[in-house]
């Protein structure tokens, strides 16, 4: 049976919620084959960010070279990239490796708060790497981050899109977790027209690693030869799933559960059958 393969660009977390392992996880459960370049490795947990240690930049590109030079990869997943010269690393040889099916989820603050992209990146990511993605997966404060603006009303997410739109991605996504209300909108933007959808705000703490998993879902789904918006389709109802099915781990913010979607998912979504 042919597999298709992803590979993860990311942080590493050591509590398994969020970055690169929630990114293989997410891959596994969707029946695609998962690999990964290390770019940062945090001590993490369900209550926060305890530190973080860089990858020296050779070791980043040795990781990505390894993979590119053997395997190949059917879709790219960006995540925590932490400075700009990484940014640059992995922006080169996206397109050194005519790379596609990117996707940039443009970490920068955990949800504890801890930094993990620094302020002089936010250029390098905005210039370099966002115009070679596929889709870009924000969530509001990081929307803000690019744009500039303030986002509250749907008009301001459309506009919000439009303008990340005009950095050159193909697409933009404004993942809803972070508004206000009972119903919670993620986005889609292909240039041309906008797409929702929908779901009610689940009442829980364990949501460390939503937008990893979301991401890593889209990455996955389109290593697996879907469209864009069957894949934005996959990757909110795996991650809906993931957080109404959450696991009692940790003290603090826990993670999702992986396991869900396909416990829970139908016969045909779950594992691509
Ligand atoms: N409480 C929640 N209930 C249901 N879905 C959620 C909840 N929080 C986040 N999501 C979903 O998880 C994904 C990640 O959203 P978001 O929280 O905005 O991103 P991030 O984790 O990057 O901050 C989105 O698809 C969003 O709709
Ligand atoms: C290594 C690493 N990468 C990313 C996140 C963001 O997590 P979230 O999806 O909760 O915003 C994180 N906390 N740690």
């Amino acid at each position: 049976m042919k597999r298709n393969i992803a590979l993860t660009i990311a942080g590493s977390d050591s509590g398994g919620g969020a970055g690169i392992q929630a990114d293989l996880k997410t891959f596994q459960e969707l029946g695609v084959y998962g690999m990964s370049a290390i770019t940062a490795v945090t001590a993490q947990n369900t209550l926060g960010v305890e530190a973080v240690y860089p990858i020296p930049l050779d070791a980043i590109e040795k990781q990505i070279d390894a993979v590119a030079t053997d395997i190949g990869t059917d879709a790219v997943k960006t995540g925590m990239l932490f400075d700009s010269n990484i940014i640059e690393l992995v922006a080169a040889k996206i397109t050194k490796y005519k790379w596609d099916n990117v996707v940039v989820d443009p970490v920068m603050i955990a949800k504890g708060g801890a930094s993990l992209l620094q302020r002089e990146a936010i250029a390098a990511l905005k210039h370099q790497l966002i115009p070679l993605a596929t889709v870009i997966t924000p969530n509001i404060p990081e929307a803000e981050e690019l744009t500039g603006f303030s986002i509250h009303t749907m008009e301001e997410k459309k506009e919000a899109a439009r303008t990340l739109h005009s950095f050159g991605v193909k697409h933009v996504i404004m993942k809803g977790g972070h508004g206000e209300g009972n119903d919670l909108v993620d986005l889609l933007y292909d240039g041309n027209d906008f797409f929702t959808l929908e779901s009610k705000r689940l009442n829980t703490k364990n949501t460390h690693g939503t937008g990893c998993t979301f991401a890593a879902a889209m990455a996955a789904a389109l290593a697996k030869g879907m469209s864009v918006h069957k894949s934005f389709e996959i990757a909110k109802r795996f991650v809906y799933l993931a957080i109404k099915y959450d696991l009692n781990i940790g003290k603090g913010h826990g993670p999702t559960n992986h396991w869900a979607y396909a416990e829970h998912g139908t016969s045909k979504e779950s594992r691509g059958k």
